[in-house]
């Protein structure tokens, strides 16, 4: 976009904004353009700000959603009414963004911002609109060669391309056809169905990365004061789009936190904030392949949350190949544990303390344990080995060897599934060839190699400690290049 329709759309926003009866915005910050390090728009210090000083002040009903928009008055069936579907009681999404098919609060916010957008001049929050993005870099509108830069991480299976795609038509297309000469000012062009969905995605993305969860104070409501802005008719927290709280940017480390109060939102600064410092909010201890997938943008603070998944059938062909069992004594172990509950995969990430409430991280980024749900499925199923070959496990310590073996192995394999390693990556970061989406993707790459080294190197520690002296499981390096 040019520099001048950018300045211009900036300008008449924060005009906007400040005509807002309730509105405040200090003297001492201002919107910036922070485009040449890809981060858009923010907010800018422009001269030291004291501790606790509030920064704005949104007044509630300049939020978008079903409370303030038009659309619930005048179609208010669509937001109560069952039959349409909007209220789905299967529906598993949570708010923090899980793909696996949005709440209702989801669809309702889709349907409320598209129905503003298409109103243009006729809605009274065209000036928010003109400053929301038009493009993403959240991993849904990555192509196949920009996500196969991700190579082995789990990430790309969480995308949900298809479940929102399936989402918009069932529920959000149908919605906006059967309701067209409401969605539709007098005389506009109606939109093809591809334009609905390109259209449908553009606003599920920003809600996705934009939409604030709205609490009232942190008090619960009480049954007779039963507050509208804390929950919805399913007792939800409801979402809605905050002008101006959602221009600040976002990091690990931030100094401002946006308070819910009775008639407005204010945002107050955590710390003292020197003069040319950002004022940054916090999105939750987010692993980089997360704030990838839902914000489009990496951080090195965030690292320190990185996950890397490891299947339990990497983890199981590991045992099967160790214990060498022939296939009547491992299908019998096999069967013993249909009864118990397994998990398929197993998270592995550092488990540090989030933040302190002045917005700082302490303490060092470094795994202190491998996942204990892993280590009992484990256990339990050399228990059920044991039953079907006892030999093969005497006792506890020799069960105890073989299930850190097969984590460390196990881990190794997962390894091996990145066709580069961490050590390649980073002379690519800093060979300066590398930029943009790829540039985040090798990130995201990095940080799960790097936690992934660190949980291998932790197993072969204990291999070590198990073991005694001079029985030393071989360095990660050399293994990883077997
Ligand atoms: C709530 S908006 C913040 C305002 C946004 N910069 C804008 O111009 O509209 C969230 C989006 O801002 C960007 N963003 C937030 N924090 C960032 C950061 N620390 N670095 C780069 N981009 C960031 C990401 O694109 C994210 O999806």
């Amino acid at each position: 976009m040019a520099q001048s329709t950018f300045d211009a759309r900036t300008a008449s926003f924060l005009n906007w904004f400040r005509a807002l009866p309730g509105a405040t915005f200090h003297p001492s910050i201002q919107i910036q353009d922070l485009r040449p390090r890809s981060a858009g728009r923010g907010i800018v210090a422009t001269a030291d700000i004291p501790e606790d000083t509030v920064l704005f002040t949104i007044p509630r009903n300049a939020i978008i959603n079903s409370l303030t928009s038009d659309l619930a008055k005048r179609i208010p069936q669509i937001f109560e009414d069952s039959t349409t579907g909007l209220e789905d009681a299967d529906n598993e999404a949570d708010e923090d963004g899980d793909a696996s098919g949005p709440p209702d609060s989801w669809v309702s916010l889709i349907l409320v911002m598209i129905y503003e957008f298409l109103q243009g001049d006729q809605s009274r929050w065209k000036p928010y609109f003109d400053v929301l993005p038009e493009q993403f870099d959240t991993l849904m509108f990555w192509s196949e060669p920009e996500l196969h830069e991700l190579q082995a991480s789990a990430i790309t299976s969480k995308i949900g391309k298809d479940e929102a795609d399936n989402m918009f038509r069932a529920k959000v297309l149908p919605a906006i056809e059967e309701h067209a000469d409401v969605f539709y000012p007098p005389g506009a062009q109606r939109l093809s169905e591809d334009q609905l969905m390109t259209l449908a995605h553009r606003m599920g993305s920003t809600i996705m990365a934009y939409a604030f969860d709205l609490e009232n104070d942190e008090e619960e409501p009480d049954e007779e004061n039963d507050d509208e802005w804390m929950e919805d008719r399913d007792g939800k927290i409801m979402m809605g789009m905050v002008p101006m709280a959602d221009i600040l940017n976002a990091d690990a480390e931030f100094n401002a936190h946006v308070n819910h109060e009775d008639e407005s939102l204010t945002v107050t600064s955590l710390k003292p904030i020197p003069a040319g410092t950002e004022v940054l909010n916090y999105y939750g201890p987010l692993s980089n392949g997360d704030l990838l997938r839902r914000y489009g943008y990496v951080s090195e603070k965030h690292s320190r949350y990185d996950v890397v998944e490891l299947p339990w059938d990497l983890v199981l062909s590991v045992l099967q190949e160790r214990l060498n069992l022939d296939d009547n004594q491992w299908g019998k172990a096999l069967n013993e544990l249909e009864d118990e509950e397994i998990e398929d995969c197993f998270v592995i990430d550092r488990d540090l303390d989030g933040p302190d409430e002045k917005g700082d991280v302490h303490g060092e980024v470094a795994l202190k344990r491998l996942p204990e749900d892993l280590l009992e499925q484990i256990n339990t199923f050399l228990k059920a080995i044991r039953k079907a070959s006892p030999e093969s496990i005497p006792d506890k310590r020799k069960r105890d060897e073989i299930s850190v073996a097969a984590i460390h192995r196990a881990l190794e394999l997962r390894l091996a599934q990145y066709p580069t390693t961490e050590a390649d990556d980073l002379s690519f970061a800093r060979s300066g060839q590398v930029s943009g989406r790829q540039a985040m993707a090798v990130a995201v790459r990095v940080g799960e190699k790097h936690l992934l080294r660190q949980a291998i190197d932790l197993a072969a520690d204990k291999i070590n400690k198990m073991n005694g002296p001079g029985d030393v499981a071989e360095p990660t390096a050399k293994r990883q290049k077997m």
